[in-house]
């Protein structure tokens, strides 16, 4: 089965903008698609990374972020070397374009800002379609793990008529598509997967739940959790750079 994971290389994770810096971002970005790249290759699949633009070319040349030996600002994939598609087309064409038609593997669909992913909370994803429990009349043709807010963190698709449309409340989007391709839908209850890294309020969940490099750039950089009478955020010891 392939594994897409779509990357917005150019001038990524732009909601971030109120706690870091362009070059921050760019480079949390990268992390968080390292995060996931080691996360998927830990289930035993192959990514295949579908960026808008060639990863060598961005460049991260942060001052304070060079002095963090700890952190590496691209994001470690050593052993990993995931294949590389170069399409600058939109995201749901990009991704449209690679889903299976008749009589191929489901494709899997898997964001690169899922920075709390573990191998156990993908292999919930997996399972239905691709594990190895009892094939039958239940198996879904599409398996979708909805994230906060609306939107379409993963999915499995294994049905020719089924494509994507991602922005918006995608999830419902998806769930509809499906119908109307006569595909059955299955939903992932996931407090992992359903956790995508789109705001400075979801970094609060990096910092308390995370265990790769995302979560360590964030300790590098100095974001910390703060507390009070309301709901906890985050706040870091200096501004950006
Ligand atoms: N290939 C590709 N991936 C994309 C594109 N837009 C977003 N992505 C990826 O899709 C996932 C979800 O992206 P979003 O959170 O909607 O967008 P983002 O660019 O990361 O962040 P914002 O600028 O804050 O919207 C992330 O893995 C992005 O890297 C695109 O046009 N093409
Ligand atoms: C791509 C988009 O991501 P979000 O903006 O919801 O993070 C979606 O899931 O449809």
């Amino acid at each position: 089965m392939e594994v897409l994971v779509p990357f917005a290389a150019e001038r990524p994770k732009t909601r971030l903008e109120p706690v870091l810096s362009a070059e921050e971002r760019a480079a949390f970005a990268r992390v968080m698609l390292a995060d996931v790249l080691e996360t998927v290759t830990e289930t035993g699949h192959d990514p295949v990374v579908l960026s808008t633009a060639p990863l060598e070319d961005r460049a991260v040349e942060s001052e304070r972020l060079s002095r963090e030996p700890e952190v590496d600002p691209r994001g470690t994939i050593e052993g990993i070397d995931p294949q590389i598609v170069i399409d600058d087309r939109s995201l749901s064409a990009a991704v449209g374009g690679r889903l299976p038609g008749p009589g191929d593997d489901p494709v899997a669909v898997v964001m690169a800002d899922l920075a709390l992913v573990t191998p156990v909370s993908l292999e919930t994803l997996f399972e239905p379609l691709v594990g190895d429990g009892p094939r039958g009349e239940s198996v879904p043709d599409v398996v979708i793990a909805p994230g906060r807010g609306g939107g379409t963190n993963a999915l499995v698709v294994d049905h020719p008529q089924f494509s994507v449309d991602y922005h918006g409340a995608s999830y419902r989007d998806h769930v509809r598509i499906a119908r109307e391709a006569g595909a059955t839908v299955e939903s992932v209850d996931s407090y992992r997967l359903g956790t995508d890294v789109d705001e400075p309020a979801d970094l609060v969940e990096v910092v308390l739940h995370g265990e790769g490099q995302a979560a360590a750039f964030l300790d590098a950089l100095g974001f910390d959790l703060e507390t009070g009478s309301g709901r906890v955020t985050v706040a870091r010891d200096s501004g950006p750079i």
